[in-house]
């Protein structure tokens, strides 16, 4: 097991057994037909790309939070080929284990012969191992059929407390498994338990506990510390035998952490397959389980008191938010608010504090236009500002950055003429995202449509001074635009209270509101202002429907 000779995975297979495979399937009768055909299947197999494969030795979990069920997601959710070998059937659910079954353990050396004899792992990923048996059985088998890197997960405790490793493990796994493992993952119980009950506390506590685990022979050691008392973050320690790297994340708010362990070794040996390096794994795992449990912080399943989350929230966002469930309503365009960060900063006002007060006054729709942030401020800026739109069920979208829309998981983008061609964003987002252009012509209107905007916003309207070189193309260009599209179109530039009204009169059905930066964020009150433009086109529209 030397991890140092990963390889990545266009790389030439290393140590592929069709030698082996061979023996094996002629013992298999069902397999005979692939015996047969066996020459021809190892030559296509070379010139072909070879898909990262993980094997997960666990134990099922019928709530599917844990086990066998959270390896085979984990995989799915970043793109790896998972096989299973079954180790144990058990019934449980949010409130505890209930009842364990164990497979015989000839069975579990059949079932990793079948799946390694054939089917090139590159990486075994190992959970509940319940007898000193299994444990021998699997470094049996993979000193019979190396793979490139084992990642285990000594799980001998649920976090509900109920046991599932007969305690007998414990010298097998410092015998036999840890000496052949790239890194082990032990929770803080299960780092006591190794150690022989030393008291775990705090983050000094865990450097020593992985130095002294390191010594048992793994590679590399991760002392999880999901269940660290008065941490405020979710605080891992990692050790390679010579540094130490303090991994810290946030601690998210939820009972839906049942089987963040396994997901988080499946996650490394899953990014491991694919070739990365062993700490670059560790990294984009935790930040997996960090971002799955904020994903599904308020996912109802289950009475106990540790429910499952969701692995695949990549699908299906949008389940979790209110906004996109109800999809893009041309009605949010009413009162469109632009932020402007030169504006706030000369007022004083934080993004936040703006976006708070447009909301509070009464807008329908916010933008994040800021042409002058860093990436990295403007990412923070933007997932602070998703939080308070989406508390008020306001959608937020991003101007031009799809990147930084992307990161945040706003509602959508707004791009110019000259920004990510409308129909390129559409791909990279997806259908669930909103996506708006900016457009002055009737023929970039056909063509937003054609490619599958949501809204145009034609402007400028009236002259501004917020954007330099900006042609006017007055109410006459307005009309002339909303008549020839085919999607909802928000009227900008330097609509304000004073002439707002001449703006949604001009007789345009599809005329859905104005959109604003000045007339809100150029102002001392930003919550004031933003009553009187609603004001305004309240009136207006009451006036329209009569
Ligand atoms: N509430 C949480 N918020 C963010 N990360 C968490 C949370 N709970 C656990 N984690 C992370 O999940 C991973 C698994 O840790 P832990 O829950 O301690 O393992 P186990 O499930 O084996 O008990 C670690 O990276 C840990 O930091
Ligand atoms: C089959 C199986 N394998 C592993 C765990 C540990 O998961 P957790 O520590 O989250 O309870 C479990 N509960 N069940
Ligand atoms: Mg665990």
């Amino acid at each position: 097991m030397n991890y140092s000779s990963i390889n990545p995975i266009h790389a030439a297979p290393e140590g592929f057994q069709f030698g082996r495979v061979w023996n094996c399937s002629s013992q298999i009768p069902s397999l005979n037909y692939r015996t047969r055909t066996f020459m021809a299947v190892q030559e296509d197999m070379t010139s072909k790309p070879r898909i990262p494969h993980v094997l997960t030795v666990a134990g099922s979990d019928s709530g599917a939070g844990a086990g066998i069920q959270a390896d085979l997601k984990a995989c799915a959710a970043l793109g790896v080929y998972c096989s299973t070998v079954i180790t144990a059937v058990t019934a449980q659910n949010t409130i505890g284990v209930q009842g364990v079954n164990l497979v015989p353990e000839d069975f579990v050396a059949e079932q990793l012969r079948s799946v390694l004899s054939d089917m090139q792992v590159h990486v075994v990923k190992t959970g509940m191992l319940p007898s000193i048996g299994v444990v021998e059985v699997l470094c049996h088998s993979l000193k019979e059929f190396p793979v490139r890197a084992l990642v285990v997960d000594p799980v001998m405790v649920s976090t509900s407390g109920d046991i599932l490793a007969d305690p007998s493990i414990l010298a097998g796994f410092r015998e036999e498994l840890l000496p052949m493992a790239d890194i082990v993952t032990p929770n803080l119980k299960e780092a006591s338990t190794l150690l022989g009950g030393v008291r775990l506390q705090t983050v000094a506590d865990m450097r020593s506990a992985a130095k002294l685990i390191h010594t048992l022979g793994p590679r590399n050691v991760l002392v999880k510390g999901g269940d660290l008392p008065d941490s405020l973050d979710a605080v891992d320690i990692f050790f390679d035998g010579e540094n130490f790297h303090e991994l810290r994340g946030s601690r998210v708010k939820t009972r839906n952490t049942h089987g963040t362990g396994c997901t988080l070794a499946s996650c490394i040996a899953a990014e491991l397959a694919k070739g990365s390096p062993m700490l670059l794994a560790v990294q984009v795992a935790k930040r997996f389980v960090e971002t799955a449990l904020d994903y599904s912080k308020d996912m109802a399943i289950g009475s106990g008191p540790q429910g499952p989350f969701d692995h695949l929230f990549k699908l299906k966002s949008n389940v979790y938010n209110s906004y996109r469930r109800r999809g893009f309503n041309p009605s949010d365009l009413f009162l469109y608010a632009v932020t402007d960060s030169g504006m706030n900063k000369k007022w004083g006002h934080s993004i936040t504090t703006a976006v708070k007060a447009a909301i509070e006054g009464g807008a329908t729709i916010i933008q994040l236009r800021e042409k002058d942030a860093g990436t990295r401020d403007f990412l923070e800026a933007a997932k602070a500002c998703v939080e308070i739109c989406r508390s008020h069920g306001v959608p937020l979208l991003i101007n031009d950055r799809i990147d930084v829309a992307l990161a945040c998981d706003a509602d959508g983008v707004h791009v110019g003429q000259s920004d990510m061609p409308v129909h390129v964003a559409r791909m990279i987002l997806g259908p669930e995202k909103v996506i708006g252009v900016s457009c002055k012509t009737p023929e970039q209107a056909e063509k937003a449509w054609a490619e599958g905007a949501d809204y145009i916003g034609c402007g400028g309207v009236f002259p501004t001074t917020t954007k330099a070189n900006n042609l006017t193309v007055g109410l006459d260009g307005l009309k002339t635009v909303c008549l020839a599209s085919k999607i909802p179109v928000v009227a900008i530039g330097g609509i304000g209270v004073a002439n707002a009204r001449s703006v949604m009169e001009i007789g345009a059905s599809n005329l859905k509101g104005v959109a604003v930066v000045s007339a809100l964020f150029d102002r001392e009150c930003v919550f004031t202002e933003t009553r009187k433009l609603h004001a305004v086109l309240t009136d207006v529209a009451a006036l329209v429907v009569k």
